[in-house]
């Protein structure tokens, strides 16, 4: 149905022309506006007068502030005369006589005639309820409390380049053709808002209490990135008094993965969150003296199945991550850093000259408990300041003491010693003494300080950790935690071995930043105040902690899927420990998503029969909208050569139809490097090869392993399987889940004979 053809179109299209004019009028206004506080903090600047600025300062200040607000809206201005809203709701407060219509879009508009709201923001408390009331009685939360009212219409428009076109009235059964025409859409490669069709599941998570830690578990496709984005908006929306859009966080698993949701933030005006890996913020902590190893690198030996577990040392390795990751390591950390801290003040007295200023265990008092809240390298100063001031105070006593004992020893020679050439010769080399001393004293204690300061150590993370791995220390003090000595031997000589090519593994990035933050603490302050991680499943619960710790927080929103947690051996299982124990269990909330948005029932349906074959209650099936597509379509071929024929035609067909974006999924690198290959040497389709080290993409056919396909969505996916079997093992199933709900529309599995077997079934 046209918009034309809705009952209302014309009120509609009337009302939609005059809210762009008025649109348009802001923005003049704001453009003439500029203008003249541009001109007026020019004439401030004229005005300055050096010895008395403080009247043109302010003017400056006022008017900067002034033009900085006005591009705030001026963007969002310029983005809303092409579509100012996207829905109404006709509403009606309890004790109120009449329903009232509110348009709801992505800024707050006021007319300043009538002083009414022309526009309301979908991150408004007010706007909750479109997202969350049905037809009839409603209630949103208000600062004042819980409001109450009746909703008489919902309302939906589609409205392009400031062209009205669709209406849609959901109605009592709700079934939302807004979203299902939303969902059905093709994408290109970049994630978009869902300001629109935000479910009410979604709206929870997004809305949710700031002060508490929040996980979510969300199945494939559920929103959990889109979810993250948004209520990152919401937030600085809501605490703009408390919060600039600096101190929030997003922690996402790959530069590649960045730029994919890149467009996002900026749509929902949140552009000024910082955006990272945790890679790249650890290593703007410790700095880039060593070098990552490809994190990917241990997944890809165990998916490729050169790891043999039944080997010892090479089950060793993989037990390696897992206790670097977790908590009982952590645990030793912290024994070691005691021990450290324990030897850390010289063993010696602060002494001048001889006379003991300060002696070791009054320093080291001061350096265990005065400033035990300071990381170590952060007391020295203080210790310092101490020093200095007892040496102040007592530098005179002492020399007045040194005085004292000469003239009283001059005095017994004056008694003495007959009056005479000798007692002359005596007097002058003990007044020389005394001034050599006195002398020797002011001189050294000008110093002192500085000296003993010093003997402090002075060593960077790397070394200490260098320590750690080669301290008995570490083979003796597992504490707790019960783990065999021979991966503890083999655990340090790994990583001394790396440390010594200057290399680091992603697991012992949470180690340094948390040694860093204990020991020497970091060069600036980190002004983070609330931090969301995306696929938190790949996290460990030492990187969970390490943060929680560095950024003195609790604000967290972790999202994450279990079932496609294919980094298992080095991160979470469950979300149980972090609910429990690195959060305060009786604050941490914890959200589940169990419908998906991204893929047809066809392929979710498929993919959850991949998911059941593991068995483990945690995983939880994901449940499909009702959106309709084509079946999966799995072929076998004979030949290599025949499953890229049959690849090429199918992807030149998708183009064909409309499809913007088509993955071509390998299991391995290995794999997908041999498709791409192929694929370059015969020229019919041109593809990008995505290997895990690139900022961006915008070629829309990749070829891309499994494991890096997490997180990105294509309009078509085709699961290529030349070489490497798909088992029906735990983390094959996960990789092979992954890689099918990647698919929005349509997915084929093209393999060799008896490549994935029991998808046969
Ligand atoms: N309420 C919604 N309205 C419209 N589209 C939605 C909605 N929720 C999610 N989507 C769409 O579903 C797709 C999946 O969203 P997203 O990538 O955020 O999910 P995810 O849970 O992070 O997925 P995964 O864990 O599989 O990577 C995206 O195309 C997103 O736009």
């Amino acid at each position: 149905m046209s918009a034309k053809d809705h009952k209302d179109y014309n009120e509609e299209e009337n009302r939609l022309n005059e809210t762009i004019d008025y649109i348009k009028g802001a923005i003049t206004a704001a453009q003439l506006s500029k203008i003249e506080h541009q001109g007026e903090i020019k004439q401030a600047y004229i005005d300055l007068d050096y010895l008395d600025s403080s009247q043109s300062y302010a003017s400056i200040m006022l008017y900067s502030t002034m033009i900085d607000d006005l591009e705030k809206n001026f963007d969002k201005l310029l983005t809303a005369q092409k579509k100012p809203y996207f829905a109404r709701v006709d509403y009606k407060q309890e004790g109120e006589g009449k329903f009232q219509q509110f348009y709801i879009g992505k800024m707050t508009l006021y007319d300043a005639a009538t002083n009414n709201q022309r526009i309301i923001d979908w991150r408004s408390p007010f706007a909750s309820i479109y997202y969350d009331g049905r037809l009839g009685k409603v209630s949103y939360e208000a600062v004042a409390g819980t409001i109450k009212g009746v909703l008489s219409l919902k309302r939906q428009y589609t409205i392009e380049n400031a062209k009205l076109e669709n209406i849609m009235d959901v109605d009592i059964t709700a079934t939302d053709t807004f979203l299902q025409a939303s969902l059905g859409e093709n994408k290109d490669n970049r994630l978009k808002d869902i300001v629109a069709t935000i479910q009410s599941e979604q709206n929870a998570i997004i809305r949710a209490d700031i002060n508490t830690p929040l996980v979510v578990q969300g199945v494939a496709g559920s929103g959990k990135t889109t979810i993250a984005l948004h209520r990152i908006a919401y937030l600085i929306y809501t605490y703009e008094e408390t919060f600039f859009p600096e101190n929030f966080m997003i922690l996402a698993p790959n530069r590649l993965f960045l730029n994919y949701i890149s467009e996002v933030l900026p749509e929902l005006g949140a552009d000024k969150v910082i955006q990272t890996t945790f890679t790249d913020f650890i290593f703007s902590l410790i700095g880039n003296k060593y070098k990552l190893i490809n994190p990917d690198e241990k997944l890809i030996s165990i998916i490729n199945q050169d790891v043999d577990l039944d080997n010892n040392e090479q089950k060793y390795l993989i037990e390696t991550s897992a206790f670097k990751g977790s908590i009982g390591f952590k645990n030793i950390i912290d024994r070691y850093i005691q021990h450290v801290e324990e030897s850390f003040v010289p063993d010696e007295d602060f002494v001048l000259e001889g006379h003991i200023i300060l002696d070791r265990k009054e320093i080291n008092n001061i350096f265990l408990n005065n400033y035990n809240w300071l990381p170590l390298y952060k007391r020295i100063e203080q210790v310092k300041k101490h020093l200095a001031n007892k040496l102040k105070n007592d530098k005179s006593a002492i020399l007045e003491k040194i005085e004292n004992t000469y003239d009283n020893r001059i005095e017994s020679i004056r008694v003495s010693v007959p009056e005479g050439e000798e007692r002359r010769l005596k007097i002058v080399a003990l007044i020389n003494q005394r001034d050599e001393t006195l002398l020797k004293v002011k001189k050294s204690s000008g110093t002192l300080v500085k000296k003993y300061i010093s003997k402090f150590p002075q060593k960077d993370v790397f070394d200490y950790y260098r320590e750690f791995l080669s301290s008995d220390f570490i083979l003796q003090n597992h504490g707790d935690t019960q783990i065999e000595k021979g991966l503890m031997h083999y655990l340090c000589n790994y990583t001394k071995q790396l440390l010594d090519k200057k290399q680091l593994e992603v697991e012992d990035l949470s180690i340094l930043a948390y040694m860093k933050y204990r020991i020497l603490g970091f060069d600036k302050e980190i002004d983070i105040k609330y931090v969301v991680i995306d696929e938190a499943q790949d996290f460990s619960h030492f990187q969970f902690y390490v943060l929680k710790e560095i950024f003195k927080t609790q604000q967290f929103t972790i999202l994450g899927d279990l079932s496609q947690g294919i980094h298992s051996y080095r991160s979470i299982n469950n979300w149980d420990y972090v609910l429990h124990n690195i959060f305060d269990a009786n604050k941490s909330q914890y959200l589940k998503l169990e419908q998906s948005y991204r893929t047809t029932i066809e392929i979710m349906d498929l993919a959850n029969e991949v998911i059941k074959k593991i068995s483990n209650e945690e995983l939880i099936l994901a449940k499909p909208v009702v959106r309709h597509g084509e079946k999966p379509i799995i072929q076998q071929f004979d030949s290599k050569i025949e499953i890229i024929d049959s690849v090429e035609k199918k992807v030149q067909g998708l183009l064909g139809e409309g499809y913007q974006s088509v993955a071509l999924i390998g299991k391995t690198p290995r794999e997908c490097k041999e498709i791409f290959k192929e694929l370059e040497k015969r020229k019919k389709i041109k593809t990008k090869l995505l290997e895990g080290k690139e900022d961006q993409y915008d070629h829309n056919i990749v070829v891309v392993p499994s494991y890096l396909a997490k997180g990105l969505e294509f309009d078509a996916v085709i699961i290529i399987n030349i070489d490497d079997c798909y088992k029906e093992e735990e983390l094959d199933l996960k990789l092979l889940y992954v890689a099918m709900t990647r698919a929005l529309h349509k997915l084929y599995v093209f393999s060799g004979k008896d490549k994935i077997s029991f998808l046969q079934d």
